[in-house]
């Protein structure tokens, strides 16, 4: 059994009140795509209703935070999956992105208070993207499936605690 990965779920959650957001960049469509797929599959596993579901995307990773912000918004959302798939190059663009990228991502569920979830890739080589996306048989999971959990898990669990700011 692998050791890495979300592992068993801690309880039972029931997402059927909740209203979650898919927001995916356009960067690396084949792996995007099937990031975005378990994920969706893991939110509706946990009673997310279809229609509660929200897809929507934006060119590349870069402009996740300041869409999440406004995906929350435009859809009154409890919970927004941002999704992005940031392969090193030959520049430092890479770089500067991840670290722009998840700093805004982390910040922006404090300044908002609703959860943000890391649904993003940050890969040195596009097989380890493919891998992370359970596009190679045999190597790892669909880390996709784990942000839909998470997603879940933290609105039930942690949202009530918090207030909403958007
Ligand atoms: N190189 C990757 C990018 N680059 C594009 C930027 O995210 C952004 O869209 C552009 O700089 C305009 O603001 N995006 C990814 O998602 N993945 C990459 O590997
Ligand atoms: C999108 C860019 O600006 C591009 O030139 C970055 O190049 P690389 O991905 O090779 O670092």
């Amino acid at each position: 059994m692998a050791v890495k990965g979300l592992g068993q779920i801690d309880q039972e959650y029931d997402g059927s009140n909740l209203k979650v957001g898919i927001l995916h960049a356009r960067w690396n469509k084949e792996v995007i795509d099937a990031l975005v797929e378990g994920a969706q599959k893991r939110l509706l596993e946990l009673k997310v209703k279809p229609e509660n579901i929200i897809i929507e995307s934006v060119p590349g990773s870069y402009e996740l935070p300041f869409a999440s912000a406004a995906m929350i918004k435009k859809h009154k959302l409890d919970v927004v999956i941002p999704i992005g798939v940031l392969i090193k190059g030959s520049t430092m663009h890479f770089e500067y992105i991840c670290d722009a990228v998840s700093k805004a991502l982390m910040d922006l569920q404090f300044k908002i208070g609703v959860p943000v979830i890391f649904g993003v890739l940050t890969c040195m080589t596009e097989e380890q993207a493919q891998a992370r996306a359970g596009l190679i048989p045999g190597k790892m999971h669909n880390h996709g499936e784990d942000w839909g959990a998470c997603a879940v898990e933290t609105a039930l669990k942690w949202s009530p605690y918090v207030e909403r700011k958007i």
